[in-house]
């Protein structure tokens, strides 16, 4: 039987959406999500998200599989897509938030009046056995640490947002060979969950300039966790400020890392690009 399915992006990080409201375990495996993704022979997307029922006292539960099968914890830009298609599915039209029930704990996007859609992230976790890496002693954070890739040292800060990020602060974000370090950041041995590299080049304290190799995905345009965990990077180094913005090839996103509460805030878009059935 078909499946109907909804196409959405968050600054080119684009996704299929899946009504899954009636089932407690995605309609999907793994396995028809590579070939749902993949870009020639199917529908094309970095992963599918499905919208489950929720649990524990939420709305729903989101969960997604990247474009490679495996399933992540959280995805940002994804959830934004999400809270905008559950709103369509229940024709909400006025501002709203949605608790969200992930792997990566409780998540809370709320639709604004103008459109954009601002994320409680929740709260970074730092310590090694946290990311998890084992790159220092578990009760450690991962702050300005060498790691050795691709024959060159780099100095990295690791934070997980739910899913786990390795950050690397560099002058030039355009002349890093993505295609070739961001595979060997991803299965390093240090990372035994493997992990998500972003490059960041500080622009100004509150202007971030970032690429993404996504663990499961590979280049993506943009990537909400990653967004957040480079801020928390960029605070922990000295780099930038609390709140910047953070320029990703696919477009902008408002971050800030709240002192009041240690929370990650996102603010960014979400677009519906087509329907479709399969
Ligand atoms: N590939 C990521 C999940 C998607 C994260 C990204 N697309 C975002 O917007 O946060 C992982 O395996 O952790």
């Amino acid at each position: 039987m078909a499946i109907e399915f909804t196409k959405y992006h968050g600054l080119g990080n684009d996704f299929i959406l899946i009504d899954n409201r009636s089932a407690s375990e995605p309609r999907l495996t793994p396995d028809d999500a590579v070939k749902w993704c993949d870009r020639h022979f199917g529908i094309g997307a970095d992963g599918v998200i499905f919208a489950l029922p929720g649990q524990d006292g939420t709305d729903y539960t989101m969960r997604i599989f990247n474009n490679d099968g495996s399933e992540p914890e959280m995805c940002g830009n994804g959830i934004r897509c999400l809270a905008k298609f559950i709103a369509e599915l229940e024709e909400i039209t006025e501002p709203r938030s949605y608790k969200i029930h992930t792997l990566g704990g409780l998540i809370t996007p709320k639709l604004e009046a103008n459109g954009l859609i601002t994320v409680d992230m929740g709260k970074p976790r730092l310590l090694a056995a946290e990311i998890p890496t084992t790159l220092v002693a578990a009760n450690q954070k991962v702050v300005n640490q060498p790691l050795e890739v691709a024959g060159k040292t780099w100095q990295v800060t690791c934070v997980n947002m739910g899913n786990p990020h390795c950050i690397t602060f560099v002058d030039d974000v355009a002349a890093i060979p993505l295609e070739t370090v961001g595979p060997q950041f991803e299965t390093h041995a240090v990372f035994p969950k493997k992990i998500n590299t972003e490059f960041i080049q500080v622009v100004r304290s509150d202007y971030l300039k970032m690429r993404v190799w996504e663990r499961g995905a590979g280049i993506t345009l943009a990537c909400g966790t990653g967004a957040c965990a480079s801020l928390v990077a960029g605070v922990l180094n000295g780099k930038c400020d609390r709140r910047a913005t953070v320029e990703l090839p696919g477009g902008l996103l408002q971050i800030e890392w709240s002192e009041a509460d240690d929370r990650l805030y996102m603010t960014g878009p979400a677009e519906k690009t087509f329907v479709g059935q399969r």
